[in-house]
């Protein structure tokens, strides 16, 4: 459903909204990442101002260049509260700026838990509002289940971990979960398909509001993930990391990501940002003109 053909008291769903920001400004995510080198190569302190500033600066860079950014918390939770303040600064002028935010939480607990995360980052007023968020779905899918809800409610989106970019994962995630006698489906194939099925039930349109996260790094077909399951309209957004740094090529993004690459959301940070913040601009363009190529 388009804003055109909303209610007046209708919401706009999170799908929607990342489904018409895709098409108008393609595929790259920029992150949010102040890590310590990088505020030290950008000439700026290692604090919560430095953290601020560099926020700040990414947002302008990336303003007009993509359609989404993605803070990753940590890097502002560590200066505490001036870090949370300065962070609210960051979502709040990013969005100001017509980008859609990402908040990199990866929150995970048990259900009514959970849903106040979800409340600190998805409620429309509230200080840290953002678009989305990242959720930790390993203490049981059905953790999730208020969270679901409460982002449906307010047209905002989730992204579920299923298969993460890390090499560390693959001890949990390609675990095959047992079902009487018979070996059933890996861990991370499960989440996938509940979120795909969650979409199915709950949303119309192309695009869903409930995604997941996939490693650009990986290989589906080893973890069992069903990218055609994923792809069935209302098709599950996928924030794809490891692109950059981690080594993937941006380039590949239609070849790893098949039937699903249309709703692939290919974030960035280190890769980026590691331009300097004259440089910036500069490396967005250069990575959004390659994933034009690739999508063209
Ligand atoms: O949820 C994420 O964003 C995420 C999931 C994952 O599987 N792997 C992963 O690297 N990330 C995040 O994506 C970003 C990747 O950063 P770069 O490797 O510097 O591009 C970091 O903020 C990570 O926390």
């Amino acid at each position: 459903m388009t804003e055109a053909t909303a209610g007046a008291d209708e919401v706009q769903s999170f799908g929607s909204r990342l489904s018409e920001t895709i098409e108008r400004r393609g595929h790259l995510c920029v992150g949010i990442d102040p890590h310590t080198y990088l505020l030290e190569e950008w000439g700026l302190p290692v604090s919560a101002v430095g953290a601020h500033e560099f926020g700040l600066r990414v947002v302008e860079a990336a303003a007009g260049r993509v359609g989404v950014v993605k803070p990753q918390v940590a890097f502002y939770e560590r200066f505490g509260a001036i870090g949370y303040k300065v962070l609210e600064d960051v979502v709040t002028a990013a969005r100001e700026a017509g980008l859609l935010v990402i908040a990199d939480v990866k929150r995970g607990d048990v259900d009514s838990t959970l849903e106040a995360y979800g409340e600190a980052w998805l409620t429309p007023g509230l200080p840290l509002e953002a678009d989305a968020m990242t959720l930790n779905p390993y203490q049981g899918f059905d953790t999730l289940a208020h969270t679901l809800g409460l982002a449906k409610t307010h047209g905002k989106g989730l992204f579920i971990l299923a298969a993460t970019s890390n090499p560390e994962s693959a001890s949990v995630q390609t675990a095959r979960r047992v079902r009487g006698s018979q070996e059933g489906r890996t861990v991370a194939g499960g989440i996938a398909a509940r979120a795909a099925k969650w979409n199915r039930e709950h949303e119309t349109g192309d695009m869903g509001s409930v995604g997941v996260v996939l490693g650009a790094t990986l290989d589906f077909e080893f973890l069992d993930i069903d990218l055609e399951d994923l792809a069935r309209a209302p098709s599950a957004p996928v924030l794809a990391p490891g692109f950059g740094h981690q080594g993937a090529e941006f380039s590949r993004v239609r070849e790893i990501f098949g039937p699903v690459a249309p709703s692939t959301i290919v974030t960035a940070s280190r890769g980026l940002l590691r331009a300097g913040q004259d440089g910036l601009a500069e490396a967005i363009d250069r990575q959004v003109g390659v994933l034009e190529e690739t999508y063209r």
